[in-house]
């Protein structure tokens, strides 16, 4: 049985606005997968639905066997950590440490745990020479490392980042990919929404596309990103790699690597 399931949910938001349909995904602790697709396919309220914020209308989403719909949002969220989109949404401590620290101080372990905790994560997250620092002193792209911080210091068996890579430079681009590949070799299961089709040909195995609330494709981004109508249909951009290769001839590249091995 699969850590982490989504059986037939759907979700209406209070409104009446139907955001995600009949969605059915699994997920195994230790898997790296990304979330694409166009603006409002239902990326975020997916996410939301698999750490309990949000609570299926139709169907079921179950973690570790237990259905979402009869635990609290407290306890779903000890086992799905979830980074916001938007750092400032999360953030409400007068220092950095305070901030990465709050869950743990919470849970009321003792102070020399929750110090090593918070410096392990804080060096993860490359905020080691900031803590005492007031999180509205870093930039925005800086507080999110902070608010990835506050959930990987949780040791939530999941994690998910939602959009971790928008306005992010190169550094903190790799970063991320540095912080993905150490949770996925900690054996957590990393979700990752994001726009960037760069990032999700080098990092991902798994991609799911999601388009106006239903699932499209389920595969690796060999498959995803050579399937012209998928990307049409989802106005997905190919990554630059894989457009260089069309026109080059190649098919079914991702990399800049086996690009290479085909050229030379
Ligand atoms: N609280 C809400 N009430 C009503 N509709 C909502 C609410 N939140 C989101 N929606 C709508 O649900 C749809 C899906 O939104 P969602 O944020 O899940 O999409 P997304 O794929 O994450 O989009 P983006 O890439 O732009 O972040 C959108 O049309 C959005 O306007």
């Amino acid at each position: 049985m699969s850590f982490l399931q989504l059986k037939n949910v759907s979700y209406t938001y209070p409104n009446g606005f139907e955001a995600v349909k009949n969605l059915n995904l699994e997920f195994d602790l230790g898997e790296s997968v990304a979330i694409i697709g166009q603006n409002g396919a239902g990326k975020t309220t997916a996410v939301k639905l698999m750490n309990g914020l949000l609570k299926p209308t139709k169907g079921e989403v179950l973690v570790e066997g237990n259905v979402t719909a009869r635990m609290t949002t407290a306890q779903t969220s000890r086992l799905v950590g979830y980074v916001f989109q938007n750092p400032d949404e999360q953030i409400f401590q007068e220092t950095i440490y305070k901030e990465i620290a709050y869950g743990l101080v919470s849970k009321k372990l003792p102070t020399q745990t929750i110090q090593e905790k918070v410096k392990k994560a804080a060096a993860l997250c490359g905020l080691s020479e900031v803590l005492q620092e007031h999180p509205y002193n870093l930039p925005y792209s800086k507080r999110k490392f902070v608010t990835i911080a506050a959930v990987i210091v949780m040791d939530t068996p999941v994690i998910i980042l939602d959009e971790p890579t928008a306005g992010q430079d190169r550094e903190s681009t790799e970063l991320l990919a540095d912080i993905i590949t150490y949770l996925s070799k900690e054996n957590k299961t990393v979700i990752t929404i994001t726009h960037d089709m760069e990032f999700v040909a080098q990092q991902f195995k798994r991609v799911i596309v999601l388009t106006d609330k239903e699932k499209q494709q389920d595969a690796s981004p060999e498959i995803i990103f050579w399937d012209f109508p998928l990307l049409k249909k989802a106005n997905l951009k190919q990554p630059y790699i894989c457009q260089l290769a069309d026109r080059l001839g190649f098919k079914d590249i991702i990399t800049i690597n086996e690009l290479i091995e085909r050229v030379f």
